[in-house]
């Protein structure tokens, strides 16, 4: 069973219950375990960050939210059904959207042409019905630019819309993945490392959207981010990796004060 009692954090925020719910998780490259038993559960409405120094096996487990890997060993439970093996596009029909660590956007395409794209899984008439039922299919279409259109709004890049991606700076283009990601409108968002390689104001910028974002549409993220700053004034809550194991769990302030976390970080030796 899931739990579905809320919980309120120590800064007032109420959680719901368990979105999804990752059940010892082992995955292994070859002989690489570069995830050992680890569990851990994602609340409804909340910001949960991975956290662990480089290797700790951050990513894999995202991949493994997303569905990209498929763990070995362990079960992955999301909205009360264990997740059978899918495609990542079947994890994203389900509501599951994503950014990427080195952002995997298309540099010769508009921003509104690359928002456009993460809307290809709301888009249900293929070329031979949008002929037959033209009417269907351009109501599907206004639908789509709709949607669009309040997340350039809402992350506010309306003054870029027409330029190619190709064409922008770092920071925007963090911006416009996020905001492709949107426009899939998620109910749980991952975001790899959504800080990394940004300026202070860039930081301070994104941090603001993605409070905003989770404030405003009620959406349930969970992120890795490698600056410990940023990953505490964000969190709920927060699960720190080492070595592919799960160290800490626990509200910011716990994680800060937990001695496993505090030696992985300092880079003391272990068994
Ligand atoms: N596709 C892969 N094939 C083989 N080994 C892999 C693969 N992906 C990850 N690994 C290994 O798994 C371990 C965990 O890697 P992972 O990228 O998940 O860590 P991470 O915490 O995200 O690291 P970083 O912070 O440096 O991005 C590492 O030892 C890595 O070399």
């Amino acid at each position: 069973m899931l739990d579905t009692d809320t919980i309120t954090t120590p800064d007032g925020r109420t959680i719901g219950g368990t979105v999804m719910d990752l059940r010892n998780i082992t995955l292994r490259f070859g002989g690489v375990e570069a995830i050992k038993d680890i569990s851990f559960d994602i609340r409804e409405g909340e910001i949960r960050a991975i956290i662990g120094p480089n290797g700790a096996g951050k990513s894999s487990m995202l991949n493994v939210i997303s569905g990209f890997y498929v763990p070995q060993e362990g079960e992955v439970w999301y909205r009360g059904k264990l997740r059978p093996k899918m495609k990542p596009y079947e994890v994203a029909q389900q509501g599951i959207a994503r950014t990427f660590q080195n952002i995997a956007l298309f540099e010769g395409m508009s921003v509104l042409d690359n928002v456009m794209t993460g809307r290809l899984g709301h888009m249900k008439t293929n070329m031979l019905s949008q002929a037959i039922w033209w009417g269907r299919a351009a109501k599907e279409e206004t639908e789509n630019r709709a949607a669009v259109e309040r997340v350039i709004d809402f992350l506010e890049i309306q003054a870029i819309r027409k330029t190619p991606v190709g064409r922008l700076p770092y920071g925007l283009k963090k911006r416009v993945e996020l905001a492709r990601a949107l426009a899939a409108e998620p109910s749980l968002l991952l975001l790899d490392e959504p800080m990394a390689g940004m300026n202070v104001e860039e930081k301070e910028d994104m941090s603001r959207f993605i409070l905003d974002v989770n404030d405003e549409f009620g959406t349930t993220i969970a992120l890795i981010e490698h600056d410990m700053g940023v990953v505490m004034d964000l969190s709920d809550r927060v699960v720190v990796m080492d070595y592919g194991r799960k160290i800490g769990d626990g509200t910011p302030d716990e994680v800060r004060n937990n001695q496993a976390v505090i030696d992985a970080y300092l880079g003391v030796a272990h068994d």
